[in-house]
């Protein structure tokens, strides 16, 4: 766990660049630091691996203050990924990832081993090894960023702004891998960006900065987005929040109707799957099929889409075992809420 205790940082002639703030940041769980610019997150982010020192306050990692720990040994155990990958551009994509490893004393033939395996966990086959950065494209010049940040293994990483230097189709795919990535190593991870739906998408917890180094909220995604604090983070999280919510809960108790009850007949094959909607004669293949493992989003999404405005159920088997209609889906939604609120009170 990485503990901001009461942290300042006043830079010299300067006004607060961080301004009292506590949090902890999980072991084993990415964190995402988000605000506007000026806002502090990249000198609280540089703090931890103590690039900068604060002016008051302590930052503990596993109980430990970082300001008592030797910097070089302190570095050795956190990964640090920047905008742009910041790679040696004379050295080949190997020897970058490489470099790491042969410092902490392995052979060249070792750290060459160990660099290729990363390059392969990121998706970056052996071809590109011998590369230069400059022959990469930015998406790939940035996995090549996160994996060597991975080469010491060090349970810590720190990441300022690593996706935004590329496009929103490379991003797209890039946090895809990086989710993978992150389930199977489970690293303790403080990560900034400007982008709040990147903060909501990767977070596992996310700290909301505003203006002059406040910490504005610090909660999941979920609790951003269902119960801001202020006006300022609702504003700061959007506004379709409300829809946006629904991706972190699945169908499991959403009641459904019987399949006859959808204002249209439900055509199905011998097995009993969807097939599609029968309206005026002739059948429209479009029964958007859900299960109770989809979001509730998913289920919204297809129910407005749908042609007679039902979502179906399935099995695990494919074949349909109930109707949600939309405007039930509205109802439901809406106790849910009042339900959440009242919880909320007490
Ligand atoms: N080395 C420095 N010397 C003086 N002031 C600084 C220094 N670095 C940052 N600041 C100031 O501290 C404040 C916080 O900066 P910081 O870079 O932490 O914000 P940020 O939220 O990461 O911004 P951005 O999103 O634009 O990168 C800003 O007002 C900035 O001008």
């Amino acid at each position: 766990m990485i503990t901001f205790e009461d942290v300042v940082k006043i830079y010299p002639g300067g006004s607060t660049a961080v301004d009292h703030l506590s949090m902890e940041l999980p072991t084993g769980k990415m964190t995402v630091l988000v605000g506007p610019s000026g806002c502090g997150k990249t000198t609280s982010l540089r703090m931890i691996n103590r690039m900068v020192e604060p002016t008051s306050g302590r930052i503990l990692i596993d109980g430990r203050d970082v300001a008592g720990q030797d910097e070089a040994l302190l570095r050795r155990g956190i990964g640090y990924v920047i905008q742009h990958a910041g790679l040696f551009p004379h050295k080949t994509v190997l020897d970058n990832v490489a470099t790491v490893p042969l410092l902490l004393g392995k052979t060249r033939r070792e750290a060459r081993a160990a660099a290729l395996e990363l390059l392969e966990r990121v998706g970056l086959a052996a071809e590109f090894a011998g590369r230069y950065p400059a022959q990469l494209s930015g998406g790939q010049q940035q996995r090549v960023g996160v994996a060597r940040a991975l080469a010491a293994d060090p349970p810590v990483m720190l990441m300022d702004e690593p996706f935004s230097a590329v496009d929103p189709v490379v991003r797209e795919g890039l946090h895809r891998e990086f989710l993978r990535l992150q389930q199977d190593l489970g690293k303790t991870i403080a990560m900034v960006t400007h982008d709040i739906d990147e903060a909501i998408k990767l977070g596992d917890r996310v700290a909301v900065f505003r203006q002059g180094g406040h910490l504005a909220q610090f909660g999941t995604p979920q609790e951003l987005l269902e119960q801001p604090v202020d006006d300022f983070v609702a504003e700061f999280v959007g506004r379709d929040r409300g829809l946006r919510s629904l991706s972190f809960d699945t169908a499991a108790d959403l009641p459904v109707s019987p399949l006859t009850d959808g204002g249209a007949e439900l055509v199905l094959d011998e097995a009993g799957r969807p097939v599609g909607w029968r309206l005026g004669g002739v059948v429209q293949p479009t029964a958007g099929v859900f299960t109770k493992a989809d979001s509730l989003r998913m289920v919204t999404d297809l129910a407005i889409m749908s042609p007679v405005g039902v979502a179906v159920r399935v099995g695990a088997d494919g074949t349909a075992d109930g109707l949600v209609r939309h405007h039930d889906l509205v109802d439901f939604l809406a106790t849910r809420r009042d339900r959440r609120a009242a919880e909320q009170e007490a």
